[in-house]
């Protein structure tokens, strides 16, 4: 592993570690065979010594668990009314009396007293100000002695923050009122039950007698500060009656045939029928070059949004008349990342080349629940030009109407369905890739959800569930009938998790079946502009590949494909792209206290992975890949070691060079474990 070269130690020529190696050694290309990265001798270094882990954190743990739930919502609202919680009305406003709810405010109003208590303010300047906003943060920025006395400006277009939640919806959402006709008709139309009025309203008791406090108007104004890391919580419908009833294949053995259309196809009458008919005829166009503004359901414009520009060819397939369509042949796709694939994650992205950005993956019931911090997972970024939102469930009612919600709610250019999830607590509960064993539901799920909207609907697998029993295939030839205009393979199975090399043969063998207006998307292990290259030459029916960890250790890789180069990137160059990643990360997240110290987290997360880069110039067989393992090395400068080390306490020490230092009793462990080589929980 990687270590953290002392100061003193100048990265040279290390005499004794390379002395200490056989006589032998493999040469690099042995190495890399081996799945060791071959980095040159002269950047070796022995392994760091590590403490071992101090005892005392347990023992705090331990003490915070004998808490009564009671207790620590006592010590909760009295931490709020000290000085240093203040009102955010009045932290905004400067004026202790600009909280509506004066007195009886949950928070505190004395502006001298937090002033007093708040401590210094941190190196740099406010993201917001130096973008020539008002900081929405006000006295409680962290960054409050560079706020400029200038007139509000509006938000600079370009540089917004779409798709909030509604606050009348997601009080529909809460009593259950919301009106789904299109899903409810659809539903019926395919002959399944629709059990619009299940339980979700009673999970929301608490949220809803919450409704209109002191507290919920205090939340600085959609900026939903409860998205926290890892934030799966898989809240499942109540086990649906109609999918029992009515799907047959739950009992199913997996067999590899293609999967038979019992059911009548669904009648896909249009509802945009003209305009989008017109548009077609209007213009038609081959794919990036064309762009057009696009106004907002809310009013505010999004710049050239790719996914009108239609192909004459595709035009000729009834339903696809109906459907907006998106070219994804040769656009740079950043897969979904649950945690880490954040909207400051995917901005950066995007100012490194990346041209498909997908949200992290949302829960179909949460989502249909209102739940806050489910729906900042749909929230978009206006430099987000091309932009789906990823839903996961297990029945066709549920994820028709959350198709629907989504559609009606926000702005976005496709839903992309997670059937390849393999995280325990979604596949127990029938969604994600245990739907790879269901194919009958999964055509049940594509018909449903596909017609109740006009946006292209897109699904994302793994190859299979179990190992040596490949599903993929057995759906790739109905799945664009059902109403998929595009089908993303990850070619491992839900078993393997990353333990093996993606099967890319068996990705092409599935585009080869697809039929022509499919587009299918590779994904696995791409981590070069070479491999991306290899996979699109290799199957011309591959539209492009989706890019996972490879973006997530190095962002960079977009400017790599784009330029076709393997960029030898520098220390300091890499810490401007983590000052980037901070400084929208505080845009989203906030510039005060919380704020910063969420984006420490989701930087920290980051950190996990981007350690694993190990620098073009360091070694001998380029490009690196995704599997290999890194002996212990240090870099060519400082910077560049520290880079390189998969020690928390370096990571952490990073975050400090860019968020000052971190509050006492800090601590931090990786949420995912795919940022080990071989082991993974997500995706
Ligand atoms: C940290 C992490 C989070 C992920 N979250 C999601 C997710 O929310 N939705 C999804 O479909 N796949 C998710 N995946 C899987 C990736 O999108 C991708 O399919 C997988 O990593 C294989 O691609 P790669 O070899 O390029 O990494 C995740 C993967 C990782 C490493």
């Amino acid at each position: 592993m990687a270590a953290t070269a002392p100061a003193t130690d100048p990265p040279g020529l290390s005499p004794a570690v390379t002395a200490a190696s056989p006589p032998s050694q493999p040469t690099p290309e042995e190495l890399a065979a081996r799945a060791v990265a071959p980095v040159k001798p002269a950047f070796l270094r022995p392994p760091p010594v590590r403490e071992a882990p101090k005892e005392e954190g347990k023992a705090a743990v331990v003490t915070a668990e004998k808490k009564s739930k009671r207790q620590l919502k006592r010590e909760r609202q009295q931490e709020k009314k000290s000085t240093s919680h203040l009102c955010i009305e009045v932290g905004k406003s400067g004026n202790a009396d600009s909280c509506k709810y004066g007195a009886s405010c949950r928070f505190s109003h004395d502006i001298n007293a937090y002033l007093a208590q708040k401590p210094a303010d941190l190196e740099g300047t406010c993201p917001f100000a130096s973008s020539g906003m008002v900081c929405p943060y006000g006295l409680t920025c962290r960054y409050l002695s560079t706020h400029n006395n200038q007139s509000p400006e509006n938000c600079p277009e370009g540089n917004r923050e779409i798709n909030f939640l509604n606050k009348d919806t997601q009080k529909l959402l809460w009593k259950n009122k919301y009106d789904f006709p299109k899903a409810s008709a659809q539903i019926k139309l395919l002959g399944l039950k629709d059990i619009k009025k299940n339980k979700v309203s009673s999970a929301n008791d608490d949220q809803k007698a919450d409704i209109d406090s002191p507290d919920k108007s205090c939340e600085l104004n959609g900026n939903d500060k409860s998205e926290s890391p890892c934030n799966i919580s898989v809240n499942v419908e109540p086990e649906s009656n109609l999918c029992k009833e009515t799907d047959n294949s739950e009992a199913e053995p997996l067999v590899a045939s293609s999967v038979q259309l019992v059911e009548p196809r669904p009648l896909k009458k249009s509802k945009v029928e003209v305009d989008e008919t017109q548009n077609h005829g209007a213009g038609i166009h081959d794919n990036l070059a064309e762009s057009e503004d696009h106004k907002l359901s809310n009013g505010l414009e999004v710049p050239s949004i790719n996914q009108s520009s239609c192909r004459t060819d595709l035009i000729t397939i009834p339903y696809l008349r109906e459907k907006k369509i998106i070219d994804f042949r040769g656009k740079l796709y950043l897969a979904p990342l649950t945690t880490v694939g954040n909207l400051p994650f995917r901005r950066l992205c995007k100012t490194l080349g990346a041209d498909i950005t997908c949200g992290e993956m949302a829960m179909c019931s949460n989502l249909l629940q209102g739940q806050a911090s489910e729906w900042a997972l749909l929230r978009r970024h206006s430099s987000e030009d091309l932009f789906g939102v990823q839903i996961c469930g297990p029945y066709p009612d549920t994820i028709a109407r959350t198709v629907e919600l989504i559609d009606k709610e926000c702005s976005i250019d496709f839903i992309d369905i997670n059937m390849g999830c393999p995280i325990d607590i979604v596949v127990n509960k029938g969604a994600g890739s245990s739907l790879l064993t269901k194919p009958m539901r999964i055509k049940s799920i594509v018909q449903a959800a596909s017609t109740v909207t006009e946006k292209p609907l897109t699904v994302k697998v793994r190859t299979a569930f179990f190992e040596g029993r490949n599903r993929a295939d057995s759906i790739v030839s109905d799945i664009y009938d059902w109403g998929a205009s595009a089908l993303t393979i990850h070619g491992r199975s839900r078993q393997q998790r990353y333990s093996k090399l993606a099967d890319w043969d068996y990705i092409y063998q599935c585009a080869q079946k697809a039929p022509d207006y499919l587009h299918v998307i590779g994904n696995g292990d791409v981590f070069s502009y070479t491999d991306w290259n290899k996979h699109l030459s290799d199957c011309s029916k591959i539209s492009t590949c989706m890019i996972a960890r490879g973006a997530l250790i190095k962002p960079w890789i977009f400017t790599e494909i784009k330029e076709q180069k393997h960029w030898d990137i520098t220390s300091g160059e890499r810490l401007n792209i983590l000052k980037d990643f901070v400084r929208f990360g505080l845009e989203h997240w906030g510039s005060d206290s919380k704020g910063v110290e969420t984006t420490r987290h989701f930087l920290l997360e980051w950190l996990s992975y981007t350690c694993r880069y190990i620098p073009v110039g360091l070694l001998d067989v380029i490009p690196q890949r995704l599997n290999w393992r890194p002996p212990s090395y240090c870099g060519r400068d400082d910077l560049e070691t520290m880079m390189a080390s998969d020690s928390a306490a370096d990571w952490i020490r990073i975050s400090e060079m860019l968020l000052g230092k971190v509050p006492e009793g800090f601590k931090f462990a990786p949420k995912h474990k795919s940022n080990a080589y071989d082991r993974a929980e997500n995706g």
